[in-house]
């Protein structure tokens, strides 16, 4: 019998920031503390933290630290606001792709510059963070409802990467989804993409289905094309790390692909994602920085002692990919569900 959790990442301390250690799951749950922003900077980069919403949370919280920092080095005015604007540049520099980064640093950034006190700003800040955070959690159980909504009584829903209670403040997007559906009494099994390179599909949303008792298929990224062939796959869910103007959507490599599979096999594909994963700067996916990781994610299987490649083999890593928004059913929000996105539509959307 499946029992919703309540799963979260990380924990404000008030003067450092925990970390659930995403890197290790699902062997082993470590947390580790964060007590300065180069540790939380750090944090982002090595994917102890990785997801959309949770990234911008957690840089939130790297500027209070960094503020709190600097406000015990200078008393003077301007050198705070000045070294504090080199702290959001080095948090805003971790990794390109997710917006919710660059959303979530620049409110921490009006704060700083509407503050009069060091004292002041400092405070702001911290407030500003919670809120970030508490909020996530509130827009996620919202896009919930919205997408349980669309789903029917019993549904096999393919699922990539994870986008769960770890990939933000807690309840997840994709998998939020999913979680209200099952709050809701339907009859949900998730099928889970391992999600090469770095398996957050077999790592993370695998350790949190079965800690909750949702049922759920691990597969490799490979099957699903055959899957969907089969009939077995009612509908795919996903998360996103930015939107454009006109719909298209970057989110984890293999989605693009997943979306060509729905498309061939009248699949509905949705994408669940909030408002602040919205990037209405760009009109297009072709404006969407891409991250390029390391080699090593691909050339080994997760660990360093694993090496399944021969030595000397050149490799690409793109952390992600654009699905157009001609591929998208729907883009399920905290403000409501977006019906085959474009740019007319998502303009009507945001002005409501
Ligand atoms: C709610 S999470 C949405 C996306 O951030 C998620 O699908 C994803 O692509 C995460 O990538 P990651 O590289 O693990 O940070």
């Amino acid at each position: 019998m499946a029992r919703i959790k309540d799963i979260r990442p990380l924990k404000w301390t008030g003067d450092s920031l925990l970390l659930l250690d995403q890197r290790k799951l699902p062997l082993k749950e470590e947390w580790i503390e964060c007590k300065d922003y180069e540790c939380v900077a750090r944090a982002i980069e090595e994917m102890v933290v990785r997801g959309a919403p949770a990234i911008g949370v957690v840089a939130a919280y790297g500027v209070v630290l960094g503020a709190k920092e600097v406000a015990g080095e200078t008393k003077n005015f301007l050198d705070f606001k000045a070294k504090l604007e080199l702290i959001i540049n080095r948090l805003a520099a971790t990794r390109p792709t997710a917006v919710n980064l660059f959303w979530a640093l620049k409110k921490m950034k009006r704060i700083v510059e509407a503050g009069r006190t060091i004292e002041d700003i400092v405070a702001a800040l911290e407030t500003e963070a919670v809120n970030i955070e508490q909020q996530d959690v509130e827009t996620n159980k919202k896009i919930g409802q919205y997408g349980a909504e669309l789903l029917s009584s019993r549904e096999v829903i393919l699922t990539h990467c994870n986008t769960g209670a770890l990939a933000t403040a807690g309840y997840g997007t994709a998998l939020g989804v999913i979680r209200a559906a099952v709050e809701a009494g339907k009859e949900i099994t998730v099928y889970v993409d391992e999600t090469r390179p770095y398996l957050q599909g077999a790592r993370l949303t695998a350790w949190e289905l079965q800690q909750e008792g949702i049922p759920y298929y691990l597969i490799t990224d490979n099957m699903a094309g055959w899957l969907m062939a089969s009939g077995e796959i009612t509908c795919v869910i996903v998360g996103a790390d930015r939107i454009a103007l006109n719909g298209d959507t970057a989110n984890k490599i293999g989605t693009y692909a997943l979306s060509v599979l729905a498309k061939e096999h009248g699949i509905p594909f949705y994408v669940a994602a909030p408002t602040s994963t919205f990037d209405l700067s760009i009109r297009s996916g072709k404006e969407i920085p891409i991250e390029e990781r390391a080699p090593e994610e691909v050339l080994f299987c997760h660990c360093r002692d694993c090496r399944i490649a021969p030595y000397g083999a050149k490799v690409k890593n793109p952390a992600f990919d654009v699905t157009p928004h001609e591929n998208i059913t729907a883009i399920i929000t905290e403000k409501g569900v977006i019906n085959s996105p474009n740019e007319e539509k998502i303009l009507e959307f945001f002005r409501e």
